[in-house]
């Protein structure tokens, strides 16, 4: 068992939820070996030392589809812990400005509407997410 006395790893991620001209938003789907394998997912990453949440978002957007986005508003800021370690999740809306998505570290992306995204299985952490999504829809 984890001794009281060594906290869980803590990964904090830049997550994008990069939108369309057609209002659609991007997925992909996390490799199959590995966390939260097979899983879909909004695309970013770790943040490194030395830049911003927005900064961290644009990096890991070239790195993991070669897109170019325009980092816009926060959506939500959200703390999960899973067995192993725990994540904060900083969201923002972005907007895609260029480029066509590669899957260049997952196996899949889709670009899909608000009603479309809960036919696809999440990591638990993702339901706070796409439950702020629905929130400003009807707002
Ligand atoms: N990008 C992203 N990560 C998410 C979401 N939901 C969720 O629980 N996460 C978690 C999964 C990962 O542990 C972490 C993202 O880190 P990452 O993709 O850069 O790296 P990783 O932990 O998969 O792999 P590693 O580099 O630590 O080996 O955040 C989501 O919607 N998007
Ligand atoms: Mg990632």
């Amino acid at each position: 068992m984890r001794e009281a006395t060594s906290p869980l790893p803590h990964k904090i991620i830049g997550v994008a939820v990069i939108w369309n001209e057609r209002g659609q938003i991007l997925i992909d789907k996390r490799p199959a070996k590995g966390l939260l394998g097979g899983l879909w997912e909004f695309p970013g990453g770790k943040l490194e030392a030395n830049e911003t949440i927005k900064e961290c978002i644009r990096r890991e957007i070239r790195e993991e589809l070669a897109i170019e986005v325009e980092v816009g508003s926060h959506l939500i800021t959200l703390e999960h812990a899973y067995t192993h370690f725990r994540v904060t999740l900083n969201v923002y809306h972005c907007r895609h400005l260029s480029g066509e998505p590669q899957p260049l570290e997952c196996d899949e992306i889709r670009w899909v509407t608000l009603d479309e995204v809960e036919q696809f299985p999440f990591p638990k952490a993702n339901e706070k997410i796409i439950a702020a999504l629905k929130t400003t829809r009807t707002s």
